[in-house]
């Protein structure tokens, strides 16, 4: 907290500030000379504890999570990470009191409005907001808003936001399929045949611009996923749990996580370097049927035969 503070402070001073910024590019730059994952996505987690721990309004813990969310948005353009998604508001976030969920929904439309109005985010990064899931659930005049930044955003290619809100996964794949069996039971413009990852991907809230993701923070302990990006995490995806509350999560806390990135995907490619070639025999067997092998091949084929 002390820490914390004094760091405050003299982030006020521009030549800290000019410091501060000198050194994260110099980290940056030398974490760019390995893999950097092209999607990630947060489970921003631990708002509340934040504002309990810090003795604040509930309010004031969301305020400090949407000021950080800034600056990891900040930090991922630095890095050259094309796409990223929050997980801003889950369904099961109507069942917390009214007072908190219209705040949520406040604080949301008006940082969102904010981003997407923003000379250094809307034009200088070139960022793209999309609202990902059930816009059926959101109050009409919040709706109206959202639906002027997407506008205001949708010619942007540079990087991508998906704000997931009202959204579970579970609400997701069940809206998919029925999307899907209309369209091949009542519409017929789709066959059974047809049905593969790239129709489920396009009629997912997400739909097919990066649609899986490369890796998944959650902030605040929990080591769980809340229905969270089921579909798009696929056998790669870098899943981490990370202890700091999400207003905590800094600069050497998302640093540490890509660090763990480029590992993961340094021993992946080592893996392919290193595996042993198939010699001569092997492709011989594989293109060969076993009658051919019995024949001409007497080790195999007792092999075979045992
Ligand atoms: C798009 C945008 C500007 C969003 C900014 C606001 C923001 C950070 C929203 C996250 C909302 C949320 C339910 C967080 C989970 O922490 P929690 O409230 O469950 O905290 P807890 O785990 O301590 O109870």
């Amino acid at each position: 907290m002390v820490v914390s503070l004094i760091f405050h402070y003299l982030s006020l001073i521009p030549v800290f500030q000019y410091v501060v910024n000198f050194a994260q590019d110099f980290i940056i730059g030398i974490l760019k000379t390995g893999p950097i994952p092209h999607h990630v996505a947060f489970v921003m987690d631990g708002n509340r504890r934040y504002a309990k721990n810090n003795t604040m309004a509930l309010k004031e813990g969301h305020n400090a999570g949407a000021e950080t969310l800034v600056k990891v948005l900040d930090f991922s353009y630095r890095l050259g990470i094309k796409a990223v998604t929050i997980y801003a508001f889950s369904i099961e976030n109507f069942n917390r009191p009214k007072a908190e969920v219209d705040t949520l929904f406040e604080l949301l439309k008006s940082k969102l409005v904010y981003i997407s109005q923003s000379g250094e985010y809307a034009d200088k990064h070139g960022i793209k907001i999309k609202i990902i899931g059930n816009k059926s659930m959101i109050p009409e005049e919040i709706l109206k808003d959202l639906n002027k930044v997407e506008e205001k955003t949708a010619k942007n290619k540079t990087f991508l936001l998906n704000v997931c809100f009202p959204y579970t996964s579970r609400d997701d794949i069940t809206n998919c399929i029925i999307k899907i069996v209309k369209k091949v039971k009542e519409e017929k413009t789709i066959s059974i045949d047809e049905i593969d990852e790239d129709l489920l991907n396009e009629h997912m809230y997400f739909g097919n611009e990066y649609p899986n993701v490369d890796v998944l923070v959650r902030t605040s302990g929990h080591t769980r996923l809340s229905d969270f990006m089921l579909w798009q995490t696929n056998k790669d995806s870098v899943i981490t749990f990370d202890n700091s509350l999400w207003p905590e999560f800094g600069f050497i806390n998302y640093m540490n996580i890509i660090l763990k990135y480029s590992y993961y995907k340094n021993l992946q490619l080592q893996q392919i370097k290193f595996k042993p070639k198939k010699s001569k025999n092997d492709t011989q067997i594989a293109n060969n049927n076993i009658e051919e092998l019995i024949n001409n091949h007497p080790p195999y084929a007792s092999v075979t035969g045992n």
